[in-house]
């Protein structure tokens, strides 16, 4: 950011960017995680090549090591876990300058099922000026509960959607248009947007199209999970978070805090024929 030089790439399809900081910052996750867990399997958006002397740079968190590890995240081998690195989520928004909407996102998936994640809104309060604290860490584990996030309880009877900004179609706003909101929301990184909806800005993110992977939803699904909420695809079945799977949501993405199955009710059958599971 302060170099003024983003390295923009264009990896091609629509608004499918990449810059200095996504290679810069996948690579020093994948290589801290494997430098400490060389077993562990490790899947990044940017896939990256490793110098795990020269790139592992990230240490551990006292505090979080501190918190008693849930019974169903305890007593796991290294193998048995899959992380989902997105070193830049909303990279599209990083570029135009919309620095809140931009997350880095780490999910922890065991058996297929997402149980952990941690979102860093590396930007968060930097338009409060200078002396500002700038960036906040949130994470969860299913089990141990969610830290570093606030909620405001919304009105009753609202009904705000979030979706994509710069990934719209026809299906997606045709989905949005069924579900009678009283606002719709427009704003980049999955991240972002279950933020959004676990602090009470918005009270589903609705993404009724293929274009999010498995390293967009993992750490949000597991977050919402630890609060109570909830993260499907527009079937409302589970998201499948294996070591072998696609990496494509082919059946969309809806995530709520809660009355999800309200929601997923209100997905039209042209959108339901449209994304399969
Ligand atoms: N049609 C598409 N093609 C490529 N990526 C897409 C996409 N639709 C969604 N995504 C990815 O899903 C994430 C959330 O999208 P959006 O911000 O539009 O809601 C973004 O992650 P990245 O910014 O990490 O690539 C974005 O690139
Ligand atoms: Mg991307
Ligand atoms: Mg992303
Ligand atoms: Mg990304």
């Amino acid at each position: 950011m302060s170099s003024r030089d983003l390295g923009i790439v264009d990896k091609g399809g629509q608004k499918n960017l990449q810059t200095k900081a996504d290679t810069a910052v996948e690579k020093l996750i994948r290589a801290s995680l494997l430098a400490e867990f060389p077993q562990l399997n490790v899947i990044g958006e940017e896939d990256e090549k490793l110098d795990l002397t020269a790139d592992a740079k990230a240490g551990s968190d006292d505090q979080v090591l501190r918190m008693a590890c849930p019974p169903a995240c305890a007593n796991l081998s290294q193998e048995e876990i899959v992380v989902w690195v997105d070193p830049l989520d909303g990279t599209a928004e990083f570029t135009e300058g919309l620095l809140d909407h931009v997350t880095i996102l780490i999910g922890l998936a065991v058996n297929g099922e997402a149980v952990g994640g941690v979102i860093n809104q590396p930007f968060y309060n930097y338009q409060s000026g200078p002396q500002a604290n700038l960036g906040r860490t949130i994470w969860g584990l299913v089990g141990l509960g969610a830290f570093g996030w606030n909620r405001a309880e919304p009105p009753v009877g609202r009904r705000i959607l979030i979706t994509t900004r710069s990934h719209s179609n026809e299906l997606v706003n045709l989905c949005l248009d069924s579900m009678s909101p009283t606002h719709v929301e427009r704003q980049g990184g999955a991240g972002n947007k279950a933020l959004r909806v676990i602090e009470g800005e918005a009270d589903a993110y609705v993404f009724a199209s293929p274009g999010c992977k498995k390293w967009d939803t993992c750490a949000p699904e597991a977050i919402l999970r630890a609060v109570g909420g909830n993260l499907t695809d527009v079937h409302g079945k589970k998201i499948n978070y294996h070591k072998d799977v696609k990496f494509p949501n082919t059946g969309g993405v809806i995530a709520t805090y809660r009355d999800h199955q309200t929601i997923i009710d209100l997905v039209p059958q042209k959108v339901r024929d449209n994304l399969v599971s």
